[in-house]
């Protein structure tokens, strides 16, 4: 197996529609098709197009969005996603979902997560660990050498507030959160189509989330918008997504308070934000040690995977299969689950660097 796909990886920035395989996509769209509710033949451009504009990749995230808001579909989605990410030796998922009230068929907010609860629930092929760890609990929870073949995966959730949502749409989702930290939510994402949508709307929910103890992600500066870029800058998230249109101000800020980027190579390269990924920002971030962390964002929509991601990055940007390594491990200090399990996963790590061949002592770690 090559090293970039027998490597543990750490994902924390995939989104759960977006990572839809696309096996399942074309299954769902045909299903639907039959049954007339689209036409088939009208859509499939859209589902097969290489490279996509911001503003087509959001036409096709509004297709998966009427494919998949069902309660059973989430469930698969979900049991595919995690199977998928387990597959190539992501060994923490941090997944992120836009909750959907959808009246007609009697789905709330409450209920779409339910249904993705189960989705986690129902994998078999691979030991998920989505209960946060008791902090009375001492156990190893990955126990990578228990013996067992079983690939195991800890997944967390991050709840996403949509940038078409109101303030009470977007505060009923942090209260979900809230409730839900129980079963594996750690956090809040602002996403959607950066093309919409207003800062101020959002920050009262953002505020309300962090003052209850959830962590907080942004997507940030996905289009030229710097009074936005510089407010949720101000906000100081505990990491921000993609990074791509920044001023100078803006990598001064972001450089000093040290909050750590979720770098989305394809996805960046394939709605053409970044011209060439020779002259993607990953290289200025990385080499002066700026906390970052490769990450999918939308496997499904941009055909790619976390191993690829580092494939490219190594090819790119010279890294070696130690880099690589190092680039990896020290992701897990970007996640935002408890102390157990970022220990569990450090000592994982310590424990394959022997058999990967690549030396235990760190080149680095980022000082957050
Ligand atoms: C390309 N970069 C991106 N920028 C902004 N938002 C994105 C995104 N990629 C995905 N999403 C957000 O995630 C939703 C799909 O997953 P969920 O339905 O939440 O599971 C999209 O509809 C969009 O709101
Ligand atoms: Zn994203």
């Amino acid at each position: 197996m090559e090293w970039w796909v027998s490597m543990p990886k750490v994902e924390l920035h995939a989104h759960l529609n977006g990572s839809i395989r696309d096996s399942t996509l074309l299954e769902l769209t045909k299903a639907l098709g039959e049954k007339g509710v689209i036409n088939f033949s009208q859509v499939e451009h859209i589902i097969m197009k290489y490279n996509r504009s911001v503003k087509e990749v959001f036409q096709l995230f509004d297709l998966i969005r009427i494919l998949t808001t069902d309660h059973a579909i989430l469930t698969r989605i979900t049991r595919e996603v995690i199977e998928d990410f387990a597959s190539e030796n992501v060994v923490y998922l941090e997944l992120r979902t836009t909750p959907k009230r959808n009246d007609a068929i009697g789905m709330t907010k409450g209920s779409y997560f339910e249904a993705v609860l189960e989705g986690l629930r129902s994998v078999t092929s691979v030991d998920v660990n989505f209960i946060p760890h008791d902090k009375e609990d001492s156990r190893t929870l990955f126990s990578p050498n228990n013996g067992s073949s079983r690939k195991r995966i800890y997944v967390r959730l991050l709840l996403s507030i949509d940038r078409r949502e109101t303030t009470e749409a977007a505060m009923e989702t942090v209260k979900l959160a809230l409730e839900m930290k129980q079963f594996g939510v750690v956090g809040i994402d602002l996403s959607g189509n950066p093309l919409v949508g207003d800062w101020n709307t959002y920050l009262p929910a953002l505020k309300f989330a962090r003052n209850q103890g959830l962590y907080v992600s942004l997507h940030c500066g996905e289009i030229p918008n710097p009074k936005e870029i510089h407010q949720m800058l101000d906000f100081k998230p505990e990491r921000i997504g993609h990074a791509i249109c920044f001023e100078k101000e803006h990598w001064e800020i972001l450089k000093s308070s040290k909050i750590p980027v979720e770098i989305c190579l394809t996805s960046n390269i394939r709605t053409l934000a970044v011209r060439s990924i020779q002259v993607h920002h990953f290289v200025g971030l990385y080499e002066t040690k700026h906390p970052v962390v490769l990450c999918t964002d939308d496997s499904g929509v941009f055909s790619t995977c976390l191993s690829k991601e580092y494939k490219i990055a190594a090819d790119a940007f010279g890294l070696g299969k130690r880099e690589s390594f190092e680039l990896s491990r020290n992701a897990v200090e970007l996640i935002f689950a408890e102390r157990q399990v970022k220990e569990d996963l450090t000592k994982y790590f310590d424990s394959v660097a022997k058999t990967m061949g690549v030396y235990k002592n760190k080149i680095h770690s980022y000082e957050l």
